[in-house]
């Protein structure tokens, strides 16, 4: 690994620079989801965690260490983790004054062994960092080691906080510079957005989360996220799932070659749809993330970057191509090479004549650290000799350097304003590399269609020309080409003298094949006339003008199990380019058939998933209900009408068994959340439930100053402790038979109100929940084995229904 002599930063930096590479990541993270909730979710972090680590750095006296004085003087947080901290516990304020001078260094010296060992660990927790650069203080960067996570209660109850709202959704971990891209790609509820090369999908998940930004129901814009690996298409599957969005599509196509889609979005006839956002976060040699990719240590050689210069540059172009003219696209790398940076953008500023202009984004940007694009540099060869100009170039290394790698004359250098290039370098702020470029196009591509007919230059165009249904010479390219990569997966260098099939130095060449289709179910409409559609319009109440076409099932054959729903545009697009476009995944889960004989009308029941976007087009099916009530749904499996609230009991009475939705809406005398919280139920004949996903329970009872851990625990001592005294009872045999002790005695269904934190009622055995039962018949059956009054005949003809199907 050699970068010195790149001229990629000052030489005074390169010690810093070099022994920052050495070091580990720190964890870093985006709160995410819808804002209300997202603020709601940062106060108890905050309060619940940081204020807690706050103490340990304090106290251990960390924060008189240069580098955490440097770290906690940027951050808003610090000085209020240092204010709490110093009113909660004046012994902790004392040590972190003192550790600063004197007397209480000699104080830390009488610890005892163990408590020095432990001193020792929490030296190494540093105070959470807030990104400045970030908007609404929502990202974070925290050093934890997994020692000290094993070793402190408060850092491990942290640990499991993250991995449960990352698995929802609600927290994204990315490292900090990766979050650059999208945030200063500038998107709006409306864009339409391509991401060109987009698994495993972090940066789609921002732009998901933008799109929604302002809580509008159902965005108008949408995000493509392609990628030409089809595996790594599934990858992100999984990734945008967690943000449940109807805007969002994963597709699959090489992006130096991806096709012209077509709408009928703003015309009846269909017309190109070109993009106002595009993000092309470019395979590249991946040398930025090499503090956590040990492998770029052993393998980088300049040559990695040469063999993917003209890849990527095919990628910016084609990104420009199907960007709007007045759009913005953003190039970015995770390699601090300039033959994959600025050599790109410059190559692709000169073919673009003007119509391309470098956008400064550096306002938006507030106290990042960054070096700015350099208008020099220099190439070397494998054994690190310097090439200064093409004609340097020795012979064996021909195929692989072309003259658009070197850097640009001094005036074009200026034309092209390359210092507004953003190049992130590890020691600046203890992140990992990153190049990032924005762009705008302000006029047609002097090779477009657009750009000619204005010159005159060309006479009547074609029908097909007119829709824009032409591919622009390049053809789509189904067989994949054979370099790949990913910001974690370095691409390996082409071997020298040896080109691969398809390849040239710009890159791949576009193969004429016939699209041949793909593995994918389809991705089918559902029609008002269908017969599955009358009794789910009815029973929900669905008005004549809900989006029925925008409802999506993936089989042909037999019966529809599960009902996707789409945004109009991506319905759209679908309908439009059929035969052009390897749709891989789209749709949020809204419907799925769960026949149920305690509703006959209608075997659709409703999926949690869409509860974030369409709750309110299921309004004849919604309730409003009080903290308590919330808190008695979520944390018990399937509490009796009684223990819900007056008001809540009247409007169940008021309405049909099935599925509903549950809001809980602050009021002034809510002390918390103070945002709204919905999820999907089921209201059965006696009692209801609800029908979210384990981790999704465990944050919204955690929005109700909940812990869904503690309410399990002491539903289990209860339990133990029935036990025990059933035992105790039995052995001094004083059980009449059927009898329990009165200590233990059964809740009478009026039971207590849920207070403090659990409620632990007659239906403790039930209330803790470790795997999440998802059958709507195997909540009616549970419901009328608790149900008093429900004989064994219904019981049985239930549970012959249920194993009917
Ligand atoms: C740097 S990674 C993208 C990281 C992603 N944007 C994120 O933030 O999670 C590059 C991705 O480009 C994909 N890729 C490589 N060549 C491609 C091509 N010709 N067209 C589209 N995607 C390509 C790789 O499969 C890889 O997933």
């Amino acid at each position: 690994m050699s970068f010195q002599g790149l001229h990629i930063m000052p030489e005074n930096e390169w010690d810093e620079f070099y022994s920052q590479l050495k070091e580990p990541l720190p964890v870093v993270f985006r709160i995410t989801g819808y804002k209300s909730q997202a603020q709601e979710l940062l106060k108890i972090i905050r309060t619940q965690f940081f204020n807690m680590i706050g103490k340990f750095t304090s106290s251990s006296g960390l924060l008189g260490t240069g580098e955490s004085t440097s770290i906690m003087s940027d951050t808003k947080l610090s000085d209020q983790l240092n204010q709490s901290s110093a009113n909660k516990d004046q012994s902790a304020t004392d040590s972190t004054v003192s550790a600063k001078g004197d007397t209480t260094e000699q104080e830390v010296k009488k610890d005892s062994d163990a408590d020095s060992k432990e001193g020792l660990l929490r030296e190494n927790i540093k105070p959470p960092r807030c990104l400045s650069w970030y908007p609404d203080e929502l990202a974070w960067q925290v050093d934890l080691s997994r020692k000290a996570v094993r070793s402190e209660d408060i850092l491990n109850k942290f640990h499991r906080f993250l991995v449960c709202e990352t698995e929802i959704g609600n927290i994204s971990r990315q490292e900090a510079v990766s979050m650059i891209p999208p945030l200063v790609l500038d998107i709006r509820s409306n864009s339409r957005v391509l991401d060109m090369c987009a698994s495993p999908g972090s940066k789609t998940a921002q732009l998901i989360e933008y799109l929604h930004k302002d809580e509008s129901s159902v965005p108008e814009g949408f995000v493509v996220a392609n990628d030409r690996d089809n595996k790594r298409c599934y990858l992100m599957v999984h990734q945008v799932k967690r943000l449940s969005s109807p805007c969002c599509m994963i597709v699959n196509h090489d992006a130096a070659f991806f096709p012209k889609l077509q709408s009928t979005l703003d015309s009846e006839k269909p017309q190109a749809l070109l993009f106002d956002r595009v993000l092309a976060d470019v395979p590249c040699s991946g040398d930025g993330t090499i503090r956590k990719n040990i492998d770029v240590w052993k393998k980088w050689t300049p040559n990695t970057g040469y063999g993917l210069h003209g890849l990527q540059s095919k990628i910016l172009k084609r990104g420009l191509e199907l960007l709007e003219v007045g759009g913005r696209l953003v190039y970015s790398t995770c390699s601090m090479h300039p033959a994959e940076d600025e050599a790109v953008v410059a190559e692709i500023l000169r073919q673009s004549q003007g119509s391309v202009e470098m956008v400064d984004v550096s306002a938006s940007l507030p106290g990042l650290k960054y070096a700015p694009g350099l208008s020099k540099w220099r190439l070397m060869t494998k054994k690190g000799e310097w090439i200064h100009s093409i004609e340097d170039v020795p012979l064996h290394m021909k195929s692989q350097i072309t003259k658009s790698m070197f850097p640009p004359t001094a005036e074009e250098a200026e034309r092209f304003k390359l210092h507004r290039c953003i190049r992130v370098l590890p020691h600046q702020q203890d992140t990992g590399g990153f190049f990032i470029a924005v762009l705008q196009k302000i006029q047609p591509l002097p090779w477009s269609r657009e750009a000619r007919l204005a010159k005159g230059s060309e006479g009547k165009t074609s029908p097909e020309e007119e829709s824009g249904n032409v591919d622009d010479g390049m053809g789509d390219t189904p067989a994949a080409s054979e370099t790949s990569g990913a910001a974690c997966d370095p691409v390996q260098p082409l071997p020298e003298n040896r080109k691969r099939k398809g390849m040239t130095e710009e890159g791949p060449q576009p193969q004429k094949q016939p699209f041949k289709g793909y593995k994918e179910d389809p991705f089918l409409f559902l029609q008002p006339e269908d017969p599955v559609w009358a009794p789910v319009r009815d029973f929900y109440g669905l008005g004549e003008d809900f989006p029925v076409r925008q409802l999506l099932y993936r089989s042909e054959q037999g019966p529809k199990r599960s009902l996707y729903f789409v945004s109009k545009a991506l319905a759209n697009i679908v309908e439009n380019n059929r035969d052009k476009v390897r749709f891989v995944n789209m749709g949020v889960k809204t419907l799925s058939r769960s026949p149920s004989p305690v509703v006959p009308e209608c075997d659709f029941r409703l999926a949690q998933e869409c509860m974030g976007s369409l709750r309110d087009l299921f309004a004849k099916r919604r309730m409003f209900i009080t903290a308590h009530d919330a808190i008695v749904i979520l944390s018990q499996e399937s509490p009796f009408f009684c223990k819900l609230s007056p008001s809540t009991q009247e409007v169940i009475a008021k309405t049909d068994p099935g599925s509903v939705v549950f809001t809980f809406r602050p009021s002034e005398s809510d002390s918390e959340p103070n945002c709204e919280v919905t999820f999907c139920g089921w209201r059965g004949r006696t009692s209801v439930r609800s029908f979210v996903p384990r981790f999704e329970r465990e944050h919204y009872l955690r929005l109700f100053g909940k812990d869904l851990h503690q309410i399990n625990e002491e539903v289990c001592q209860q339990k133990k402790a029935k036990e025990e005294a059933k035992t105790a009872a039995n052995n001094l045999g004083n059980l009449v038979d059927g009898e329990l002790s009165p200590e233990v005695s059964d809740d009478d269904m009026s039971g207590p109100a849920v207070t403090g934190s659990a409620s632990v009622t007659k239906d403790d055995d039930e209330q803790c929940f470790p795997e999440e039962s998802d059958s709507v018949n195997d909540e009616i059956l549970k419901e009328d084995k608790d149900c008093p009054g429900i004989d064994g005949t219904l019981t049985s003809a239930i549970k012959e229904s249920s194993s009917d199907q």
